[in-house]
């Protein structure tokens, strides 16, 4: 296509929302209108089943739950007056408690005020937070936050010896909706062991945000912790940054929650448009589908041209590849869906992996996110009449071209500023996208069946470590790894049982391993 075709294909291609200042380019996505008309049928579909998902519908089978994300930032469209008034509620007490704690009104026993956050949960119950942290949090916020979002030992060391002098002004937010994920309750006993070595009570500094009577909920409420936050059943971990699980946190950095909600209203409104052009959720679905042959078949990498976006990748990956990678579709078909996301952030990624999205295996289409405001202020020259703002925005067009000119395609969206609302927007945007790509393609987006699978097997692992100990406790002489399996009645469990008194010999758990770590059948293993 020549250069006059191509701008004529923007234009034609290119959608603006007006009150967000928000563009959506998928005009250097190769598909022809008859590609557009024949997904006219599903379109139908999906726009009806998404309405009928608004209004209550048990959209996620599986799970006999409706799906009610976009309830929580337009309370009206929740289908019962006690959830709309659970909505309202549970927000102003968000605003409240995060309004006392910032001005001291909630304060630390031996401290005038709350300085830092220690944030624990996974998944859901971190990636939003995380990402919506690093794009919108103040330089210098009213109590800084540090995640602890795994069960390393090391990981939640460097959090507690950052934070060893300040512990006394710091508030935990426990966040898990099941209330049961190993890795947080890890990350929370581990932390209030900190608490009591400084002999702080925990239950004056800890928050949970949980479903109500999960374990995290009863135990909370059985110590008197400070305080707790809803978390909803119809709202999924991957969807829940909108409700208290991402504003809780949000509000007590200080970033505008209403903003971030109305940012997301805004956006919801618009991809509640039953207009494949004029709705930007649909026009994404549309290219994901087009990119890959509704099959997955290419990966979507996400190149946010903006340091305080670099997360977005990541929060993406949960939203996209937890919802959509599926091996069963709703009839039961095995599918195998998905679509594969990655990224990091432009331009920093030109120096790294672009020379493969350039030359190489040609399996991916591109996402740039593009913000118009360079920094707030104004720049600096770097050579005569440029800036390093220029130069990013140069980056960005120039990747772009050099992309497709190579047959690479990619999508490109543009917000004029990283803001509450543009983030809440985003957010809603691909909420909203990956809903649509998910009843193009006839899966459950809503579930997670395959996470179990992992779960299950690390559970089993722990109770082979039982019972290895047990056996070792007894016999009180070396034995060799195929000794220990029979008496475990594990014969079959040998390269489990390896690694785990491997794992318990490098951890002074009183396991010695005797004989070549090379030739690990010749181990003799025993307690020290
Ligand atoms: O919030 P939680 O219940 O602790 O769950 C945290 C995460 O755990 C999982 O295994 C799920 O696959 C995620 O969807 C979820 O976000």
């Amino acid at each position: 296509m020549d250069a006059t075709a191509l701008w004529q294909r923007y234009q034609d291609w290119l959608y603006y929302h007006e009150g967000l200042g928000f563009y959506l380019d998928i005009s250097r996505m190769r598909f022809d209108d008859a590609f557009v008309e024949s997904l006219q049928p599903k379109f139908d579909k999906a726009f009806t089943d998404m309405a009928e998902l608004e209004k209550g519908a048990i959209a996620n089978p599986d799970e006999n739950r409706m799906v009610g994300h976009y309830w929580l930032r337009n309370h009206t469209l929740a289908p019962t007056p006690e959830l709309q008034d659970e909505i309202v509620n549970t927000l102003e007490q968000i605003e409240v408690f995060a309004e006392k704690v910032k001005t001291g009104g909630i304060h630390p026993p031996r401290a005038q005020r709350f300085t830092d956050i220690i944030s624990i949960g996974i998944g859901g119950s971190a990636l939003g937070p995380e990402f919506v942290a690093e794009a919108l949090a103040p330089d210098f916020p009213p109590l800084k936050i540090h995640f602890i979002d795994n069960s390393d030992p090391a990981g939640i060391d460097r959090i507690l010896t950052h934070l060893r002098n300040s512990l006394a002004s710091t508030l935990v937010l426990v966040i898990s909706k099941s209330g049961g994920t190993p890795e947080p309750r890890n990350g929370m006993i581990e932390v209030k062991k900190a608490y009591a070595g400084q002999n702080l009570d925990f239950a004056n500094y800890a928050v949970a945000i949980t479903s109500a009577d999960s374990n995290l909920d009863k135990l909370a409420k059985s110590e008197g912790w400070m305080a707790t936050f809803p978390m909803y059943d119809w709202v999924g971990g991957r969807t829940s940054e909108l409700s208290a699980v991402g504003l809780v946190p949000a509000a007590l950095q200080d970033i505008d929650v209403q903003k971030m909600l109305e940012g997301a209203k805004e956006m919801d409104d618009a991809t509640r448009i039953n207009d494949i052009k004029k709705n930007p959720a649909a026009l994404l679905a549309l290219s994901w589908y087009y990119a890959g042959n509704g099959r997955g078949e290419k990966d979507m990498v996400v190149l946010p041209y903006k340091d305080s976006l670099c997360l977005f990748s990541r929060y993406l990956q949960q939203l996209v590849m937890e919802s959509l990678g599926k091996e069963k579709d709703l009839d039961g078909k095995t599918v195998y869906q998905g679509i594969a996301v990655y990224g990091n952030k432009g331009s920093t990624d030109q120096h790294a992996y672009v020379q493969q999205l350039r030359e190489g295996v040609a399996n991916f289409f591109a996402t740039f996110i593009e913000v118009l405001e360079d920094r707030n202020g104004v720049s600096p020259e770097i050579d005569p009449g440029v800036t390093s703002g220029d130069y990013l925005s140069g980056f960005l067009q120039g990747t772009r071209q050099a992309l497709y000119d190579n047959h690479r395609d990619s999508i490109t969206v543009t917000i004029p500023q990283v803001n509450p609302r543009t983030v809440g927007a985003l957010i809603a945007l691909y909420e909203r996208a990956v809903g649509f790509y998910g009843n193009l393609v006839n899966i459950n987006a809503y579930h997670q069946p395959g996470v179990e699978a992992g779960k299950k097997a690390a559970a089993t692992i722990l109770d082979l470590q039982k019972q290895v100990v047990e056996v070792l406790q007894t016999e009180k002489t070396p034995l060799s790894l195929q000794e220990i399996a029979e008496k475990a009645n594990a014969s079959d469990q040998i390269e489990p049982i390896y690694k785990i008194v491997r794992h318990l010999a490098a951890n002074q758990r009183g396991v010695v391993l005797d004989g070549h770590p090379g030739e690990p059948g010749s181990l003799k293993v025993s307690l020290s």
